[in-house]
């Protein structure tokens, strides 16, 4: 039996797929075998002892201790480009929300106190303040072209819009789900002097934090509208609101709220709704629920974001699951205590991913508690534990 402990709400409806035999799943669930989460801040919490996987039931894992974690050989999963559909239709909301206007002029007609005819007077008096600009033929710069920003960037060229984009780690899948009429920009300051609209899709990391900031803002186009759904930590707040209030941006969407910028009156501030929706919220436990089971029941690693994609179909017998460091002699000391004990490796499957490597081992025969502990402290290994023979986590 496995213990997942649950945060954020995610509701036990969305898993009732999972073998409730094996797995014992919820908020109150103690001595976790794996934590999953939504934004459920686990920095400043003890990692559990027992801990051996977290699920990150969404993309960003900025509120995930990722470093203390891999060094104590524990994956991170998340469920990438699940909620990308979301977000990106919430992005594209957001470019008509500033071209229009539309939230300012809501609150105006909401205001209007009278009968119809007093009322459509006053709306047909003022409601040249609320007058707007097209999307068609405007200049769209994304950073980030993710899961979520080819989706922005595709959808965009549909509107008409002339669609920039800037990602200097753009990987091979991404690319190729990118519209070809999209223009890749190969520096964020080029890309910055282009554009009408500046929309981002990026991690929030160290080399991200105030990756907006006043320099980059003075190069955009007067009155251009900031679009930010990936976290508050990527622009400077402070340089935000004084081109709010010099009229640089006409206007800032976000759904990460501070104080700071609820206070500036052309910020469009929302709750952090750009993955609420059934449908990602769906997909995204499904996602990271599957990964971090498959991971509970056979050790195998798929939509991590700390250890290598690692697989090996099961062969029958008893399996290793090793953490380890990426270094040399790691795997050789490991097959060195394996054949000390008189165990034959019948299948093996390493690999590497900066720092880290994952090792699953299939061998011929049970392996007893010293040699269990001999892996344990070889030089290089960060976690091992023995699987048994699975008959696989569906009802
Ligand atoms: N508001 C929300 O509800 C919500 C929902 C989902 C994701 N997000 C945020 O959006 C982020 C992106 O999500 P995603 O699913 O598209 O992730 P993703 O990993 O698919 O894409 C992120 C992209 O950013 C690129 N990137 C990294 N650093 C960059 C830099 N300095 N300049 C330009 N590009 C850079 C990466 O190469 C990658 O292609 C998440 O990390 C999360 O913080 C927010
Ligand atoms: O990074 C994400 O996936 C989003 O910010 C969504 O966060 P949430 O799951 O807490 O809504």
């Amino acid at each position: 039996m496995f213990n997942v402990q649950t945060y954020d709400n995610i509701p036990a409806e969305r898993l009732q797929w999972v073998s409730r035999e094996k797995f014992s799943i919820g908020p109150e669930v103690s001595r976790p075998d794996a934590i999953l989460l939504r934004s459920h801040d686990l920095h400043d919490a003890p990692i559990p002892a027992t801990l051996l996987a977290v699920g990150r039931a969404g993309s960003g894992v900025n509120n995930i201790p990722i470093e203390a974690l891999s060094k104590r050989g524990i994956p991170v999963f998340n469920a990438p480009g699940a909620n990308a559909n979301a977000v990106k239709e919430l992005t594209i909301a957001a470019l008509f929300l500033a071209s229009r206007n539309i939230v300012a002029a809501a609150g105006f007609v909401r205001s209007l106190q009278g009968d119809d005819a007093t009322v459509q007077k006053l709306v047909e008096k003022e409601k040249g303040q609320f007058g707007g600009f097209e999307l068609a033929g405007r200049k769209l710069g994304v950073v980030g072209l993710g899961a979520i920003g080819v989706q922005v960037a595709n959808t965009a060229i549909q509107l008409g819009m002339r669609v920039y984009g800037f990602d200097p780690l753009l990987t091979v899948e991404h690319a190729l789900h990118l519209s070809p009429s999209v223009t890749s920009v190969g520096s964020l300051d080029d890309l910055l002097t282009e554009v009408d609209f500046l929309t981002l899709h990026i991690p929030l990391d160290n080399d991200t934090r105030r990756l907006i900031d006043g320099r980059r803002l003075s190069r955009l186009n007067d009155g251009a509208v900031l679009i930010n759904f990936s976290r508050a930590g990527v622009v400077e707040e402070a340089a935000v609101c004084a081109a709010l209030q010099s009229g640089k941006l006409h206007a800032y969407v976000t759904d990460f709220a501070t104080r700071t910028i609820l206070d500036q009156p052309r910020a469009i501030v929302l709750p952090h709704l750009g993955a609420s929706t059934a449908e990602a919220e769906s997909n995204c436990v499904n996602s990271v629920v599957e990964s971090v089971v498959d991971f509970l029941e056979n050790g195998e690693i798929r939509n991590s974001v700390n250890f290598p994609k690692v697989t090996l179909p099961r062969s029958g017998g008893t399996r290793l699951a090793i953490a380890n460091e990426n270094a040399p002699g790691v795997v050789s000391r490991i097959s060195s205590a394996l054949a000390a004990a008189e165990l034959n490796i019948e299948n093996l499957s390493n690999k590497s991913r900066d720092d880290y490597a994952f090792t699953l081992v299939d061998l011929n025969a049970d392996i007893g508690p010293e040699t269990l502990q001999l892996i344990r402290s070889t030089k290089g290994v960060l976690s091992a534990r023995l699987i048994p023979k699975s008959a696989g986590f569906f009802e």
